[in-house]
């Protein structure tokens, strides 16, 4: 099992006292919510031979991940080892509530996004604290329902918990061994300090998706038509559930704001920059400094995230290698990388360039050139790029 890491600058506690004692193996887990969380969860756990009993008040839902294999929708006649309840934040707490009147399980996670107010919603009703652990997996999809989900979705992603006091050790061994089995790695952190993290990483960072690939949509179709890798990065999560993103946002909505006034007061001042910058004299050259410096900074944010693994972020050197729209291309150009013995280390692809497709791959520091020469040699047509 993967040990606690801290994240620095974030309250990190040690395991409360006795965890670890009675280690039990988990057995059988419920989930409720069988949507893109919850099924992935399901389907992981059920690879490893856990039995997972499914629960959604959609019962197609349910149906549809019992059908990809990610458990069974038969209730189960005893208490199960963990409830993992995958609900909208402001259905979490009355879902607890009910699951714990029925005693459905010995311990209960849930997964929301936010942490603060689920707590606080929870403990309002009066739910049983010592056997609720909540829990954040940092990985998802922009796309929702039980069709969305994968077995391998929090594979080395890193998975929050947020234990106190009242936190009982068997339910914190249980929520740990949950993360294991789906291959995350547990982080302890306090629900305010989780909730401030990811309004920068995950909640502000939707919104300005959203907005900018609102600016998209009465576009005209030819304009659109120029589009590249560029702007589907920027606004790919735009595409998940408003429904969803609401609760999240308003759950979270101080610590969001706060970064959205950040980024509204660069935006001002990008703009007012710009309108300079497009005059002839010297106030031009004042805003081209100051767009710069704008942009400077956002270089220097880019390569403060932690790269492959979690590690320090690293510079690759990248190249394009033009593919052909047949099937099975890409694992051709694949294979002949590791035929030439040079791992690639990221790739991405563009496929606004029909009827063929760009493919981007990236390739530790001085093994661009070589790959270069071994495509080339193996007749794959690619450029060298700038450094990623
Ligand atoms: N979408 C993402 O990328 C991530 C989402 N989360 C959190 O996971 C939770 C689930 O999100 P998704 O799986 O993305 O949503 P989803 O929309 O794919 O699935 C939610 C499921 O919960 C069911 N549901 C809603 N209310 C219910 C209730 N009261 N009782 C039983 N079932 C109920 C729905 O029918 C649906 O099947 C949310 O709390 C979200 O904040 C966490 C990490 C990533
Ligand atoms: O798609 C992505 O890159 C995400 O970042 C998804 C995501 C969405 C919501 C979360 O609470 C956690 C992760």
């Amino acid at each position: 099992m993967s040990s606690v890491i801290p994240l620095p600058g974030i309250a990190a506690g040690p395991l409360p006292h006795g965890a670890g004692v009675g280690l039990r193996p988990l057995r059988t887990v419920t989930v409720i919510g069988t949507g893109l969380i919850g099924t992935s969860i399901a389907l992981a756990l059920t690879a490893h031979g856990v039995r997972v009993h499914l629960a959604d008040r959609n019962p197609v839902h349910a149906k549809a991940a019992q059908d990809m294999g990610a458990g069974t929708t038969k209730t189960p006649s005893h208490p199960v080892d963990l409830a993992v309840i995958a609900v909208p934040p402001d259905h979490v707490a009355a879902t607890l509530y009910a699951c714990q009147q029925q005693n459905l399980a010995r311990a209960y996670t849930d997964v929301a996004s936010v942490k603060t107010k689920p707590a606080l919603a929870t403990s309002a009703l009066g739910c049983d604290m010592g056997t609720y652990l909540g829990s954040h997996p940092m990985a998802g999809r922009e796309r929702s329902g039980p069709q969305a989900a994968k077995a391998d979705l929090f594979e080395g992603r890193p998975w929050v918990m947020t234990p106190d006091e009242e936190t009982h050790p068997d339910t914190l061994i249980a929520v740990r061994e949950v993360i294991a089995l789906c291959g995350a790695v547990p982080v302890v952190m306090t629900p305010a300090a989780h909730d401030r993290a990811v309004a920068l990483v995950s909640h502000a960072p939707h919104v300005m998706a959203a907005l900018m690939a609102a600016r998209l949509q009465h576009a005209d179709t030819t304009d659109l038509k120029l589009t590249g890798q560029g702007l589907r990065d920027v606004t790919r999560i735009a595409a998940g559930h408003p429904a969803l993103w609401v609760e999240i946002l308003a759950a979270n909505a101080g610590a969001t704001a706060d970064v959205l006034e950040g980024v509204a007061a660069d935006l001002e001042e990008m703009i007012a920059a710009l309108r300079m910058a497009s005059v002839a004299g010297s106030d031009a050259c004042v805003g081209k400094r100051v767009v710069i410096d704008l942009l400077s900074a956002g270089q220097a944010g880019r390569e403060r995230l932690p790269g492959k693994h979690g590690g320090p972020h690293t510079v690759y050197e990248s190249m394009m290698v033009h593919v052909g729209d047949q099937p099975g291309e890409l694992a051709r150009l694949l294979a002949c990388a590791s035929d030439a013995g040079i791992n690639i280390e990221d790739m991405a692809i563009d496929h606004t360039a029909a009827p063929s497709g760009i493919v981007e791959l990236m390739v530790g520091r001085g093994n661009a050139a070589r790959l270069s020469k071994e495509l080339g040699r193996r007749g794959w047509r690619c450029e060298q790029a700038a450094p990623a």
